[in-house]
């Protein structure tokens, strides 16, 4: 008699190409509520009918027409938590959705009103180190995109690099260094669908100018502009965090910041012509010197967001009633 599976997943080997060595897929054994896809590099990205699917779900049970789309960072779903009007899919629920996995990311679409702009928020984001390719962790910006968003806010926690950053800090992203692009690894990697966009989308202007002129704005309404800065984000595969000769590397390359996420979704939200607006909240400060006894975890990272939340909630706020104009 064939043995009982350890637990909800069954890892098996895929049939590996002659020569290749096999590569591990953990699938889910039915019944359970997570299914993690551990999926192929080569695996083709969802087409627009796929998409569609997840779209029309949501448009199908949602009273709302949003224009403009939130992604959550570590720690940051309480951006959401103010809404009126709310109404919340949990991804598993949503037809082709990947799942959460990381403490902090809850795992939902939300709909609602926020200062009586009509949003959709995503209250959890994916990572390619929780084992998706970077396609699938941008997908939820094409359901965006399928629902009516034209403009997003996307945020992160992010290690600060620039020795001017202290922890609680905000950086309005101007700009970012995408690591795992230079490597080939891209959400726009395979058949191009014209559907979104075109083949070869320009990035250099990613990060709207007036955006980041009316989020200057709303800082200075705050009165937090000491803490407010604005900078370049480079983005790293993760897990793990850098060492020091790798965040020395980093500041080197004109990087103020560094995070595991939010590119991959910047390209395809651009790609699509979406207008982008982006925040780091500094969460932690890198570990320059190779004598401290430091080292960065994801514990500090979400207590640090909490710390902040009423801050960024205002500011996601301002600047969403800014962007409905
Ligand atoms: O970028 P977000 O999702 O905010 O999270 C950041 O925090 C986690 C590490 O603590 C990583 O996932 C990193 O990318
Ligand atoms: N790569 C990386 N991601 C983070 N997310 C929050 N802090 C950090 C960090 O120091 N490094």
């Amino acid at each position: 008699m064939a043995a009982e599976p350890a637990s909800d997943l069954e890892f098996r080997a895929a049939e590996p190409e002659k020569g290749s060595p096999r590569p591990l897929r953990a699938l889910a054994s039915g019944g359970g509520s997570m299914c993690l896809e551990h999926t192929l590099p080569g695996e083709a990205a969802f087409d627009y009918n796929t998409i569609s699917i997840s779209a029309n779900y949501l448009l199908e049970r949602t009273k709302h027409r949003p224009a403009i789309g939130i992604v959550c960072g570590s720690g940051l779903g309480s951006l959401v938590d103010h809404l009126k009007e709310r109404e919340a899919f949990p991804y598993e629920k949503i037809p082709n959705f990947p799942v959460s996995t990381v403490a902090g990311h809850d795992g939902q679409v939300v709909f609602g009103l926020l200062n009586g702009v009509p949003v959709m928020c995503m209250k959890g984001r994916f990572h390619s180190y929780e084992g998706y390719p970077l396609w699938k962790t941008a997908m939820p910006i094409r359901v965006m995109k399928l629902v009516g968003v034209n403009s997003v806010i996307v945020t992160n926690a992010a290690g600060g690099i620039n020795d001017k950053y202290h922890v609680g800090d905000v950086m309005l992203i101007k700009d970012h260094i995408n690591i795992p692009g230079f490597a080939g690894n891209s959400p726009l990697v395979g058949k191009n669908d014209e559907n979104f966009g075109p083949r070869f989308p320009g990035m250099s202007n990613a990060y709207d100018k007036q955006l980041r002129q009316e989020a200057k704005s709303v800082v200075k309404e705050m009165g937090i502009e000491e803490s407010v800065h604005e900078g370049v984000y480079v983005m790293l595969g993760g897990p793990s965090y850098e060492t020091v000769a790798e965040l020395r590397l980093l500041r080197l390359l004109g990087a103020d910041a560094v995070g595991m996420s939010t590119v991959a979704e910047v390209v395809v939200a651009r790609h699509c012509g979406m207008r982008v607006f982006a925040f780091s909240l500094v969460t932690n400060k890198c570990i320059m010197e190779w004598d401290s006894d430091e080292e960065a975890n994801h514990e500090e990272v979400i207590a640090a967001a909490n710390a902040r939340k009423h801050h960024l909630q205002e500011l996601v706020g301002r600047m969403a009633a800014r962007m409905a104009q």
